[in-house]
C-alpha cells in the first residue's frame, strides 16, 4: 500500500547577482501552485529595489511576497497550513531564521531559500553558509561576466562604499568571473580605478 507522506526539506538557490536566482525561485513557486500546494512567499523588507511586496527578477518576472523586517516578524506571519515556504534575498535575514527553517522542514514543509552566497568581496554572505550546509538540495547558478563573457560566479560592486550591505541593482553591481572580479583586498584597498589617482 502506498502511504503518501509529506517530506519536508530545505532547497537553497544561490549564486551571484543576475544569475537567475529570483527567476528560478519564481519558477518553483509557480509549479508548486500548479500542484495545488499552499505556498507562502517572504522577502526582507530591506530589499525594496523593484517592489516592496513582491519578489522581482531583473527580467521583470514577479511574484507577490510578504515583506518582513526580521525572523520574528516572519514567524508571526507563518501560516500553519503552508506546504511550501519560499524566501528571497535570504542573505539579509538574521540568524533567528535558521531554527525557524529547520522547524518548518522537520514538520514536512518544503522550504526554498534564494540568496547571494558571496558578497562583493567574494566572502560568505550572512546566514547563507549555514543554510547551504543544512540544505538537502543546493542549486548554484552563474551569470555572465560583464568583462569577458565567461560564466560569472561573483558580483562586482561598481561604486566605492564600505560595508557589506548596499541594496542596488545594475547601477551599483555587475556580474564577474573569478578572473575579472576585483576586491579591495586584491587591489591593495583600491576598489576600482580611481580617476583622481590618474591610473
Ligand atoms: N550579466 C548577466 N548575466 C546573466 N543574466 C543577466 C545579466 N545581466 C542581466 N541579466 C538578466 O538578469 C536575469 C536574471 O535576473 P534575476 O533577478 O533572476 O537574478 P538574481 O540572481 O535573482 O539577481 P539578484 O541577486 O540581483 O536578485 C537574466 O535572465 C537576464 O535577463
Ligand atoms: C553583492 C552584494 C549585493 N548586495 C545587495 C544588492 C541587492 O540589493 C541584493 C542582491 O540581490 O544584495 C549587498 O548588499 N552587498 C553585496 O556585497
Ligand atoms: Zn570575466
Amino acid at each position: 500500500m502506498f502511504v503518501h507522506q509529506r517530506q519536508g526539506s530545505l532547497e537553497v538557490i544561490c549564486g551571484p547577482m543576475f544569475s537567475g536566482k529570483s527567476e528560478e525561485l519564481i519558477r518553483r513557486i509557480k509549479r508548486a501552485i500548479i500542484a495545488k500546494q499552499k505556498v507562502q512567499v517572504f522577502k526582507p523588507a530591506l530589499d525594496d529595489r523593484y517592489d516592496v511586496s513582491a519578489i522581482a527578477s531583473h527580467s521583470q518576472r514577479k511574484h507577490d511576497a510578504i515583506p518582513v523586517k526580521d525572523s520574528v516578524e516572519l514567524a508571526r506571519h507563518l501560516d500553519p497550513e503552508a506546504q511550501v515556504v519560499a524566501l528571497d534575498e535570504v542573505q539579509f535575514m538574521d540568524e533567528g531564521l535558521i531554527p525557524i527553517i529547520e522547524d518548518l522542514a522537520d514538520h514536512g514543509v518544503r522550504v526554498i531559500a534564494g540568496g547571494l552566497d558571496q558578497d562583493s568581496n567574494g566572502e560568505p554572505f550572512g546566514i547563507m553558509p549555514i543554510l547551504l550546509a543544512k540544505a538537502e538540495y543546493v542549486t548554484k547558478l552563474q551569470a555572465i561576466c560583464m568583462v569577458c563573457g565567461a560564466l560569472a560566479g561573483r558580483t562586482q560592486r561598481m561604486v566605492q562604499t564600505g560595508g557589506q550591505v548596499l541594496v542596488g541593482a545594475a547601477e551599483a553591481y555587475e556580474a564577474r568571473c573569478r578572473h575579472c572580479h576585483e576586491t579591495p583586498h586584491a587591489t591593495g584597498g583600491r576598489l576600482l580605478e580611481d580617476p583622481a589617482q590618474g591610473s
